[in-house]
């Protein structure tokens, strides 16, 4: 399975490093559906020139939750979140939250620039014969409870 859907995010000291990557990176993103936090994809659109991005809350105000929504419901096939690891930010429940449900669903997360090359380079970008391990949750949620 190929990437087909990426989700966006960096924390506000990161977005630059963030969107400057995008934009050195435009065609490796031009047949990629891209989402993201409200104001990092805000920034995106401004820069990039790209309003097909699909825009959601901001991050504090729901943002990284409807991303985590996303991709429980097999949506995102990629997280990419500069997050900051300098400045504690309000909604950290909600950063782990993501970050926890990205590792649960076993799909690849880049944290930093270094990451986010090696992914988007890696020839399973664009490998339709690679399958990414679903993971089997049945016999949790098979389990008796009583
Ligand atoms: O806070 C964020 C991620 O935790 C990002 O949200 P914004 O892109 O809206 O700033």
């Amino acid at each position: 399975m190929a990437v087909k859907s990426v989700a966006l995010v960096a924390h506000d000291n990161k977005k630059k490093e963030l969107v400057d990557w995008v934009a050195e990176n435009q065609t490796r993103f031009a047949s990629l559906r891209l989402y993201a936090s409200g104001t990092t994809g805000r920034l995106l659109k401004e820069n990039l020139g790209r309003d097909d991005i699909v825009c959601l809350l901001s991050g504090p105000l729901g943002g990284d939750q409807q991303i985590g929504a996303k991709i429980a419901e097999g949506e995102i096939d990629l997280l990419v979140f500069f997050w900051d690891p300098l400045e504690p930010q309000p909604h950290d429940p909600d950063i782990k939250a993501l970050l926890r449900i990205a590792a649960l669903w076993n799909i690849p997360v880049a944290c930093n620039r270094a990451t986010a090359e090696f992914i988007l380079t890696s020839a399973y970008m664009t490998d339709d014969q690679h399958q990414p391990k679903k993971p089997d949750f049945s016999s949790y949620t098979g389990r008796s409870v009583s």
